[in-house]
């Protein structure tokens, strides 16, 4: 996609009308073209008011102009910002004055950062830390994308990456002075020392792969147990809105309601669904069916029953984690059945509803405090981190053969990380990775 003796040009702030809007050009013209519509030179790197006149000198707007020479500047390329009130004719007006201007064009979406990356600002985990940054909405997906954006997890990976260079440029000086006496066979030792550190040290930094994607992506929370029991309540004192039909009509419902929730900065997808029971009601056989295929796919069931009336977790598949929860403590306060359950509540009184917030988020705290927002989060990451791995396991378990044949494992280890950020491999992924941001980024 990228032309780069192409100028591009975008609205890079928000939607229309907002107070200021600001406009981004960059390339080879951009600063040719501040001079022109200012009709004067711009110190760099410093804002000014201009008046931003069209090529026929009619006024467009007065505003802050920026110019930031390359390589000095996002993008690395000569940039130009104008920062212009946020009105729709206001920048439609500079836009089709830009459009008009040989050398000049639209910018795609993502185009601004693909060329950040490939004048070498940043590396590829760092951009997709940005498009996480651009996307979080909760605080916990912020500071998740600022660990990646701004170059937490990229020095880890750049830092095993180097380890395994060196680690083979030890081995091949073995190989090459292997006829001579004065080298010590010990180097290699110390190597494979090494390398079985660096694999545990990776195999750590992947088993928390699960609570990164949860974090980024929301834990899915499903809420099951019988027709009755207060599950729609739950969900609705929960999201704080009136979403779900709550009646004393067993049965009442039948879709699968979702809302997403910030609870303590975590991102949580809430979903209510049908009360487990036997029924020839055809509707409800199916909401039924939607309701158990929830669950299935949840990251945490909230098992819901009414205190000591019953139960249906035979009808659950318990091999993931669930909380079970008593219903209606209002109703059942000295009801012996209490004891039964991890927890009770009343979505009446809002008893035990703190409590049931911190045990979901309980485990994703307690990763935080350990290894705080230091996580592999994307599949293409992790996919390239298990590849690297299994090499390093590979050297280190086949121990019979020459030491060039398992260098050359070292070798593949470190170019599976150089996939990771973009070192090596990253042509064909570029379209992917950089559609998924917006216009003007
Ligand atoms: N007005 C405005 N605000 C913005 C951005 C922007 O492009 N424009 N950003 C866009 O995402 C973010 C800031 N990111 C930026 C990253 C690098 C440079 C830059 O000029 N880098 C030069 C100089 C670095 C320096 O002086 O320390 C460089 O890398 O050489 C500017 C903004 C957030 N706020
Ligand atoms: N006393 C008391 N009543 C509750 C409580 N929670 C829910 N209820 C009542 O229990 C009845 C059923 O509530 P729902 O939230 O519709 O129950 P449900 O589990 O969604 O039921 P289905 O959709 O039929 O599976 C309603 O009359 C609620 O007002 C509670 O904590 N205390
Ligand atoms: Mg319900």
């Amino acid at each position: 996609m990228a032309y780069s003796e192409d100028t591009i040009f975008a609205l890079s702030s928000g939607s229309l009308p907002s107070g200021v809007a600001v406009v981004r050009v960059s390339g080879p013209e951009a600063l040719r073209v501040a001079a022109a519509l200012t009709g004067t030179e711009i110190k760099a790197r410093t804002a000014v008011l201009r008046t931003i006149r069209s090529r026929n000198n009619e006024v467009i707007d007065k505003g802050l102009v920026l110019t930031f020479p390359g390589p000095h500047s996002f993008t690395g390329e000569n940039s130009v910002e104008f920062h212009l009130h946020g009105g729709r004719a206001v920048v439609y007006r500079l836009l089709d004055e830009l459009a008009a201007i040989t050398g000049l064009r639209q910018a795609e979406a993502g185009e601004f950062s693909r060329r950040a990356f490939e004048n070498g600002k940043a590396d590829l985990v760092e951009m997709e830390g940005l498009a996480d940054l651009i996307a979080a909405e909760t605080e916990m997906q912020r500071r998740l994308a600022m660990e990646q954006s701004f170059g937490g997890l990229s020095s880890i990976y750049t830092g095993w990456a180097d380890t395994l260079t060196r680690m083979r440029a030890l081995i091949e000086a073995e190989l090459d002075f292997a006829d001579e006496d004065d080298v010590p066979g010990s180097v290699s030792d110390q190597v494979w020392k090494k390398v079985v550190h660096l694999s545990d040290e990776m195999n750590a930094h992947l088993r928390q792969a699960g609570q990164g994607e949860i974090i980024r992506n929301g834990l899915k929370v499903v809420i099951s147990g019988p027709p009755n029991a207060g599950k729609s309540s739950l969900m609705n004192v929960l999201a704080g809105s009136d979403l779900a039909i709550v009646t004393d009509v067993a049965g009442t419902t039948r879709d699968v309601l979702h809302v997403d929730l910030d609870i303590g900065g975590y991102l949580v997808r809430l979903y209510d669904t049908a009360g487990l029971r036997e029924t020839d009601e055809r509707v409800e056989q199916e909401g039924i069916k939607r309701a158990l295929r929830a669950a299935q796919s949840a990251d945490i069931v909230l098992y819901v029953e009414e205190i000591g009336q019953g139960t249906v977790l035979s009808l659950l598949d318990d091999t993931k984690k669930s909380i079970r929860i008593g219903n209606k403590i209002d109703l059942h306060q000295d009801d012996p059945a209490t004891a039964d359950y991890d927890l009770c509540i009343s979505t009446v009184d809002g008893t035990g509803l703190d409590t049931l917030k911190q045990m979901l988020i309980g485990d994703l705290e307690v990763l935080n405090q350990h290894s705080g927002f230091v996580l592999p989060v994307r599949a293409r990451q992790v996919g390239h981190l298990r590849a690297a791995q299994t090499c390093l396991v590979e050297a280190l378990t086949n121990d019979h053969l020459g030491l060039d044949v398992r260098s050359e494992f070292l070798r593949m280890a470190g170019h599976e990380l150089g996939k990771v950020t973009g070192r090596v491999d990253v042509e064909q992924l570029l379209d992917v990775i950089f559609s998924e941001f917006c216009i003007g980024k």
